[in-house]
């Protein structure tokens, strides 16, 4: 499938242009600060010193010039685990779970591991965090992400996320299911193109991991479901899937006030610009 000829048909012309030119800017670099490390002083007063401009746009979260993305890169903070450098899309999908610290929570498709090591700050230390990955290479990245955040508590699972549907029916409060999806978000040195049966096959696994989700679900529980892909049949149609399926669940809607930001009765979708990526995020509560 063309991703530019789909993106064409998907979105009106000024859309179009506005999100096709916006992966060819600069794009700005986005971070996390690690309190579970370092203290949030000591972080804010080694950037200043590095001569890093920075806001803060999101809670705990900051943004600043692609021109400082190789002083983060280099620098000791980056090293030692005091900074998580990340798209700010991502982030969203942390904020739109909002983990509280006695919540059970699952992050079911977790490497490299930016968005557990962003759960476990917000749950604070020792919280009761798992975290699951299948594929073996991706597992270890993840498992060394974890250490060098200072997240070696959280329980790791080097498995096929599909199999909570069987080993932990309505164990968790809240679920993380960042799905593997066909990442057309990033130009880098162009889209890796993907055909319509690997884009098909994809959809199939999203949406048995969705509904393996709703199983491992408490009743009351909520399941925060995200791609950074623009497919509808990665995103609306998976929870349209779900919606049909035999649980009884509502889409909550979730809104951050951005002006990238559409929102339908299946999600948020947020278009890239020159701060965010392109994302897609769903916030499914399954009912008592
Ligand atoms: C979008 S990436 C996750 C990114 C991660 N959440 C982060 O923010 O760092 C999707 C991950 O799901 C993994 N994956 C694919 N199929 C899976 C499955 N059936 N069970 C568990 N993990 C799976 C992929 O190997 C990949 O690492």
């Amino acid at each position: 499938m063309n991703f530019k000829d789909y993106l064409k048909s998907s979105l009106n012309k000024a859309d179009f242009q506005r999100v096709w030119d916006s992966f060819f800017e600069p794009k700005s670099v986005g971070f996390y600060l690690n309190l579970l490390k370092f203290d949030k002083d000591y972080i804010i007063s080694n950037l200043d010193d590095l001569g890093v401009e920075f806001r803060e746009i999101l809670p705990n979260f900051y943004l600043c010039k692609a021109e400082f993305k190789e002083i983060l890169t280099h620098s000791e903070l980056f090293n030692k685990g005091a900074i998580y450098i990340q798209n700010p899309s991502s982030y969203l999908a942390v904020l739109a779970l909002n983990p509280a610290k006695n919540d059970i929570v699952l992050d079911m498709c977790a490497s490299p591991g930016g968005k557990s090591i962003a759960l476990a700050n917000m749950m604070g230390y020792g919280a009761d965090l798992a975290v699951m990955e299948s594929d073996s290479k991706r597992f270890y990245t993840l498992k060394a992400n974890l250490n060098k955040y200072g997240c070696e508590w959280v329980r790791t699972y080097n498995k096929d996320a599909r199999s909570i549907s069987r080993s932990c029916v309505g164990r968790f409060d809240k679920i993380l299911l960042d799905a593997p999806c066909s990442s057309y978000s990033h130009f880098g040195d162009g889209f890796v193109e993907k055909s319509a049966k690997e884009i098909k096959s994809l959809s199939k696994l999203q949406k048995q991991l969705l509904n393996s989700a709703l199983s491992a679900l408490k009743p009351g529980g909520c399941v925060v479901y995200s791609t950074c892909t623009f497919f509808e049949c990665e995103n609306e149609e998976v929870i349209q899937n779900a919606l049909r399926s035999k649980f009884d669940i509502n889409i909550q809607p979730i809104s951050f006030g951005l002006k990238s930001e559409i929102v339908s009765e299946f999600g948020l979708r947020i278009l890239p610009d020159c701060d965010m990526d392109a994302f897609f995020l769903a916030k499914i509560v399954k009912n008592n």
